[in-house]
């Protein structure tokens, strides 16, 4: 028997609810305690970062002050229509499914593929308005777009006073890339510091590029607005009822309903991979295009939609039934899945605020950076590709994958339009290994599940690709280009995977679009 919670139109659906889970935070009084902001719910280690990353909680409500700012920024930048925002993770998940959400147009570049950089590079340059969005504002790839788009406003003319305009910089109060703003002549807009990355959908970085792209930034505020009351509450509480199910759930096959949500699984996969993928424990949010995508039949996989038009195990006629299903407005799903992952990292017994293994590959590629790629000798070369750490040949190496449990990620250093096709491998190794699969675009993952990766169950088996760019540019002012950021990050990632002694191919395509064709031709006939 499914039971529902409801809020502010939001509608939580659980096919089989976590009623001891549910009732013990309540016991432990976590509902009252995080609407409180209460920094002591995650126990003492988590205690000192908790008590700076709670500002979301009703960030929302200083959110409306940004309003009438952003509207008259966007008058004042009304010649720049073409918005493209520079940021990774956290920095631009969020705004990437507002804006698709509601049909607005926006370039979001959080990739350091060559090719797709260039590509946004030549497009629009003099109607364009970069946002770089950065917490941090030391992210090595955004810190990249920042100056290969400088340098292509200069190369097209004109002057630094003329380039400055171009720029609107989100990030937090005195941060490096606060200064660096000041210096460019950029609009800059200072986000909530209280706020963690991937919780700050309802922060300048979630509404700055959104309503420069043309977004009503106050209906989503509302929506928030509206739901915020029930996070607190014993009873009725969506978000106590969705946290309490996930802390069950090994792997959530989250899953677009179809009503037009857009994206916000891509969204979710950060918040929960990142918050909960930590200590060996969490669970893996396996992102899917569809209910009824076969990557979601895996076992030990729950289905979840997000959206507003399933309902769990209520369908008929579909044959999708949902294992939760969680309905309702954009703003107020941000709200709900925030509080849901903080419930179900008190759960889990982790502090949901911190990513204590993305840092891991981030070193690696800094000192990979400075003494150049570690050499390694081939397995084996087969046509376009080359493999590395995997024995005879390519479909040997394809068969290391079908692990009789877990989980299998693959992750693609790749251009993420050029190379669209990779992303079909994921459903015939999924359908092959009988396993959750993931498939994340780099190093947009690495910002997101990549956390999940090192600090979670290790019962991955991971495949790398990685391809030679047609054409390499250059990070201005910096002695490396993106293609060799790019293969560093990639190497990194790996030195970091290898320590944990777990199935890892990695696969290079000498040729992109010929290794592509032949990397689905050898899982089709193995
Ligand atoms: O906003 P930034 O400081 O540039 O950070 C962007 C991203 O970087 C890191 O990888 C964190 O793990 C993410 O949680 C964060 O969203």
């Amino acid at each position: 028997m499914s039971e529902v919670w409801s809020a502010a139109g939001l509608t939580v659906q659980v096919a089989e609810p976590a009623q001891e889970v549910y009732e013990s935070l309540v016991a432990q009084d976590a509902p009252a305690k995080l609407a409180a902001k209460d920094p002591t719910l995650w126990g003492p280690d988590a205690q000192p970062e908790a008590a700076v990353r709670l500002g979301w909680v009703d960030t929302f409500e200083r959110s409306r002050a940004l309003i009438p700012q952003l509207a008259e920024l966007r008058d004042e930048l009304a010649d720049l229509d073409h918005v493209v925002l520079a940021g990774m993770g956290g920095s631009s998940l969020a705004p990437e499914v507002i804006t698709r959400t509601l049909g607005k147009a926006l370039t979001v570049l959080d990739t350091t593929d060559p090719g797709q950089v260039r590509a946004a590079l030549g497009d629009r340059l003099e109607r364009t308005v970069v946002v770089v969005a950065s917490k941090s504002g030391s992210t090595i790839e955004t810190d990249s777009h920042r100056r290969a788009y400088w340098q292509a406003f200069l190369d097209a003319g004109l002057t630094p006073a003329e380039a400055g305009r171009h720029f609107v910089v989100v990030t937090d109060p005195g941060s490096p890339l606060s200064a660096v703003a000041q210096e460019m002549g950029a609009f800059v807009i200072l986000a909530d510091p209280d706020v963690g990355g991937r919780y700050s959908a309802l922060t300048a970085f979630g509404l700055v590029p959104s309503a420069l792209a043309g977004v009503d930034i106050a209906e989503l505020i509302d929506q928030a607005a509206e739901f915020a009351p029930s996070i607190g509450q014993a009873e009725e509480n969506p978000a106590l009822a969705l946290g309490a199910a996930l802390s069950r759930a090994h792997y959530a096959a989250l899953a677009d309903d179809g009503s037009g949500l857009t994206g916000l699984g891509d969204w979710a996969e950060q918040l929960i991979a990142e918050s909960t993928g930590k200590e060996s424990k969490g669970l893996l949010p396996v992102v899917i295009e569809t209910p009824t995508s076969p990557i979601a039949k895996t076992d030990h996989t729950a289905i979840v939609t997000m959206g507003g038009s399933l309902y769990a195990k209520t369908i008929p006629g579909s044959g999708v039934q949902p294992d939760i299903s969680v309905n309702g407005p954009l703003g107020a799903q941000f709200l709900c899945w925030e509080a849901a992952t903080a419930f179900a990292g008190k759960a889990l017994s982790i502090n949901p605020f911190d990513q204590p293994n993305v840092t891991e590959s981030k070193e690696n590629t800094a000192r990979i950076l400075e003494s150049g790629l570690p050499s390694a000798e081939p397995d084996f070369v087969d046509g376009a590709v080359i493999g590395y750490g995997v024995g005879g040949s390519l479909e040997a190496a394809i068969r290391l994958l079908f692990t009789d449990q877990g989980y299998v990620a693959i992750m693609a250093y790749l251009d993420r339009f050029a190379d669209a096709e990779i992303a079909t491998l994921r459903e015939l190794v999924a359908t092959e290994s009988g396993l959750p699969t993931t498939f994340g675009w780099a190093p947009r993952f690495l910002h997101s599940t990549g956390q999940f990766h090192k600090g979670g169950p290790q019962v991955g088996a991971f495949l790398q690709i990685t391809g030679t760019p047609a054409e390499d540019l250059a990070v201005p002012g910096k002695p490396y280009t993106f293609g060799q950021l790019q293969a560093a990050q990639a190497a990194g990632d790996r030195l970091a995977l290898a320590s944990r002694q777990r199935p890892l191919l990695h696969l290079h395509l000498t040729d992109r679009n010929a290794g592509i064709k032949q990397l689905l031709g050898a899982l089709k006939s193995s």
